[in-house]
């Protein structure tokens, strides 16, 4: 690392539990607020068991982007260990974890949110990304062991992946779609990825942001907010509504994957993160995507190149995960296929529909 870049590495580290009064940089002019909770519909929540739940699913990915789900097969128990894993992780000193830190053009390990480029303000969080084993940071972050860490992460991943699994073919067979439709579907070891959010208490929450909106360039992402409320969606003509936690549910988000395959039928979700003042919050978001050569397109079913014409052209997830971190919010539009007419507004602290809009 060069001198320069040693220095921009150690002004984006700052431990946030050090602080006590919120600093200019981390003052968010005006965050919007949400929909008192009685004035707004709940995000939906389906029951995986329930024999409609793939109509339910359609439903909650046609109108809201976003859903809980019950009755999902993750043990409990594991649940609670990698909640206690992530806990264990964030707690070491702040130097420590620096060891375990993402590299500048790196993709895992320890740092702030990658967006964070993007939003002249800084975020209230810290995050840690696995994309493969994690044997390498844990040896640095535990020199002398770190107990089941890997364990559970391995484990974690494991559930989750079928469990995406699963909940991608509820989504495609909402769509009409069958396994015969899809190449990739039946391939065992989707990519994904594990990110580990970490929010501490914050001792001006109503004015910080912990993870600014964003949609995942996902499928979709499994998030587990253990218990904590921060996280809300964006809705159309209504704004932003708290996913409340619900004890032992998950929370499914589309990603732009999935908008793409779709041909636009179901959108990816715009979320973001807030932060409280006397919790100290950790979310464990499960990434899936498909392998990360395969070539994903507006599916042929759902398309007729005369009266519905593809809208987006083929790209693979490691492509569009390098337009997404060189574009941000304009990431769709760069692959879709649609004349330049997208109404884009820059990604700033007060705005609340920084997703590009697709006119006509
Ligand atoms: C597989 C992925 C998906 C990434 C990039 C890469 C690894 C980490 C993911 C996240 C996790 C946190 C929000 C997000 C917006 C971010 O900053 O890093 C995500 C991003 C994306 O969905 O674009
Ligand atoms: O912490 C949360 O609730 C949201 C996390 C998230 O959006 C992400 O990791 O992509
Ligand atoms: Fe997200």
């Amino acid at each position: 690392m060069s001198l320069q870049q040693q220095n921009v590495f150690r002004e984006k580290h700052v431990d946030l539990n050090s602080i006590k009064e919120l600093p200019d940089s981390y003052t968010w002019s005006s965050v919007d607020s949400c929909p008192s909770s009685n004035s707004s519909e709940p995000v939906p929540v389906i029951n995986l068991e329930d024999p409609n739940a793939m109509k339910h699913v359609g439903h909650a990915c046609k109108t809201w982007g976003v859903f809980q789900v019950t009755n999902h097969g993750i043990p409990t128990s594991l649940l609670n260990s990698m909640e206690a894993s992530g806990r264990k992780l964030f707690s070491l000193p702040f130097q420590q974890k620096l060891k375990a830190a993402r590299l500048p053009d790196g993709v895992s390990g320890y740092g702030v949110a990658r967006i964070s480029s993007f939003f002249p303000k800084l975020m209230w969080s810290e995050g840690f990304t696995l994309v493969d084993s994690p044997h390498h940071h844990a040896q640095k972050l535990w020199p002398q062991g770190s107990g089941n860490f890997c364990d559970v992460i391995e484990e974690y991943k494991k559930e989750m992946n079928k469990l995406a699994n699963k909940v991608m073919w509820l989504i495609l067979g909402s769509l009409g779609i069958k396994k015969e439709d899809i190449k990739w579907g039946e391939i065992k070891e989707a990519c994904a990825a594990l990110q580990l959010n970490s929010y501490p208490s914050c001792p001006d929450p109503d004015r910080a942001m912990g993870l600014a909106a964003h949609t995942d360039s996902t499928l979709l992402t499994i998030l587990h907010q253990n218990n904590t409320s921060g996280l809300q969606a964006h809705r159309e003509g209504v704004g932003w509504v708290t996913v409340e936690p619900i004890e032992g549910a998950l929370v499914v988000n589309i990603g732009d994957l999935v908008q793409i395959l779709s041909n636009g039928l179901y959108s990816s979700v715009l979320h973001r993160a807030m932060v409280n003042r006397t919790q100290h919050r950790l979310s464990i978001a499960y990434l899936y995507g498909p392998p990360s050569n395969v070539r994903i397109a507006p599916l042929s079913k759902l398309t007729d190149n005369v009266n519905i014409p593809p809208l987006y052209r083929a790209v693979t997830w490691s492509e569009y995960l390098g337009t997404k971190a060189k574009h941000f919010n304009k990431a769709l539009s760069f692959v879709s296929l649609c004349a330049p007419t997208s109404v884009f507004v820059d990604g700033n602290d007060n705005n609340k529909s920084n997703k590009s809009v697709l006119v006509g």
